[in-house]
């Protein structure tokens, strides 16, 4: 594993230089001030490019735009808005080096993992193109009187914002995007401050599949431009539902700027997953599935593996395993051939990481131990933080077991009983994901039914993908994305009572 890493070891392809500008009414409209701000490759502290930082008046002005396009879109056929979508995906699918190259150079991931997410992404639009195809009519309802014949109908909602965050900048546009468009919704995408550039290079790839003026538009800022407008947008009668990927504390935030229109809220926030690993397990399985849940871009997703518990009687086995697994990881910028772990979004990622590690290790230094990379984090060259596998003997009290660490750090606990394990688990306000490994058939479905949280993954590592809904309970999220159910986030019931 690279511990040091040279920063320019390999220049990025692709430089943008040019000022990219927001995405409204399918034109690109530069910032009236002329503010911009810079997108930042982390592996090299490069800018990948200049773009445009949105304030109060380009929010209204797509508001107005995706309020006009709405009026017109929500009577469209449902055949025609799944050719849109198609059209969409095949676009970004044609494109898909040119797409995952730039995920790379913003937020890091390595290029595989950027391709892989690129496919992704499309997933969503290809599941929502089908889905709208073949259903959305609502019912036929059991009428109250002899005479009346009811039925419900689902219409579109409105205008829908979306807030996404850097960590799959693809993939948050598209899941909520597809579902919105295919329910009959237009759009407004504001991308994270890190990422912007992903989300002008969909906007532009959708003007050219054919989408109507102001049915996707994206408004790029900075963060302090970012508050303002997620403030106005959450505020404006005109827009109709939120669907937020993010923090939980963001996500609390907008849900209470939304109170005051009693806007529709969907909200996918962040997670503390635990990992279960019985004696009942395939060790070689469970280990591979840990490095995946774990170290998939360098542990940043919202269902990341937080806290691996392994039971005791099979603990080191597994630790070991998994330790000489963890050693071929190789860290670095994510252009290289060969990197499995790039660089932590940016330096106040590097530094929330090595707070919560270090946070532990300050709490209790004798109940957390290295077991395979280095306690030191200083040794990792910001943002570039080392992997390490840390042993925690005690939980309750550590940062690392109740936070969110969103880093390649795997934190290991042991219990004793599926009890213990069980109640570890549900020991936090966090409830999007779970995985257990065991092959005991009644304890997988037992376990899983007794967890608090809205996905469970069984002897797999990712169970994420298009077909399926994914959300959380507690204070992981409202809502489903994806599935039979990612549509009903942007849709309204009506019921129409004819009296014969
Ligand atoms: N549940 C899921 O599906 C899911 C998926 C991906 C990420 N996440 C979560 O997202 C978090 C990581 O992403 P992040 O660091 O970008 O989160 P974040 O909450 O800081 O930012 C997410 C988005 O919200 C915007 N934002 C931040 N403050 C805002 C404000 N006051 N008003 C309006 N917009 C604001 C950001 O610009 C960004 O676009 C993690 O907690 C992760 O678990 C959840
Ligand atoms: N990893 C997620 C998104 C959250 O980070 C997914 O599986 O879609």
């Amino acid at each position: 594993m690279l511990h040091k890493v040279n920063r320019l070891s390999s220049t990025p392809k692709l430089v943008l230089s040019s000022i990219h500008s927001a995405v409204i009414n399918n034109a690109n409209v530069n910032v009236e001030s002329e503010s911009s701000f810079q997108s930042i490759n982390p592996a090299t502290g490069l800018s990948v490019g200049s773009v445009s930082n949105c304030g109060e008046k380009e929010t209204l002005s797509a508001i107005a735009s995706a309020k006009d396009c709405f009026k017109m879109f929500k009577g469209s056929l449902h055949s025609s808005r799944a050719k849109l979508l198609i059209d969409w995906a095949d676009l970004i699918t044609k494109n898909n080096r040119k797409v995952a190259e730039l995920v790379t150079l913003e937020m890091g991931k390595p290029f595989s993992e950027s391709l892989g997410e690129v496919n992704y992404a499309t997933s969503f639009l290809y599941h929502f193109a089908a889905h709208i195809r073949s259903g959305l009519v609502g019912e036929m309802l059991t009428p109250g009187m002899a005479h009346w014949r009811p039925v419900n109908v689902k219409q579109p909602v409105g205008p829908v914002v979306t807030i996404t965050p850097w960590n799959f900048p693809v993939a948050m546009v598209t899941r909520k995007a597809g579902a919105a468009i295919a329910a009959g919704c237009s759009v407004i995408n504001a991308p994270s401050e890190d990422t912007p550039l992903v989300s002008l290079c969909l906007a532009k790839l959708a003007v050219e599949a054919g989408f109507p003026p102001g049915l996707f538009n994206v408004l790029p800022s900075t963060i302090e431009n970012k508050q303002r407008i997620g403030k106005i947008l959450c505020e404006d009668p005109r827009i109709s539902a939120l669907s937020f990927t993010g923090s939980t504390p963001v996500g609390k935030l907008l849900s209470k700027q939304c109170a005051d229109t009693v806007k529709r809220v969907h909200l996918e926030l962040g997670g503390n997953a635990p990992l279960i690993v019985f004696e009942t397990a395939d060790i070689d399985r469970a280990v591979a599935g840990t490095m995946m849940a774990k170290f998939k871009n360098a542990g940043q997703a919202c269902n990341a593996a937080n806290r691996i518990l392994v039971q005791k009687s099979i603990y080191t086995e597994f630790v070991g395993k998994l330790a000489e697994k963890f050693v071929k990881l190789k860290m670095g910028n994510g252009m290289e051939k060969g990197v499995s772990i790039g660089p932590l979004v940016n330096s106040k990622a590097y530094k929330k990481v090595s707070s919560i590690v270090n946070g532990s290790l300050a709490v209790d230094v004798t109940n957390v131990d290295v077991i395979s990379g280095n306690k030191d984090t200083s040794i990792g060259d910001d943002p570039f933080y080392t992997p390490v596998i840390l042993s925690c003997q005690e939980n309750n009290h550590l940062p690392i077991f109740h936070e969110e660490i969103f880093g390649p750090v795997a934190a290991i606990y042991s219990f004793d009983t599926e009890a213990e394990a069980v109640e570890m688990a549900n020991n936090t306000r966090y409830g999007l994901q779970a995985y257990i490994f065991t092959k005991d058939m009644a304890q997988s479905w037992r376990v899983s039914e007794n967890l608090e949280c809205g996905m469970v993954a069984v002897n797999e590592g990712a169970i994420s993908n298009a077909n399926n809904p994914f959300g959380g309970w507690k204070e992981s999220g409202i809502g489903r994305e994806a599935g039979h159910l990612g549509i009903d986030e942007f849709t309204e019931d009506k019921l129409i009572c004819f009296g014969l």
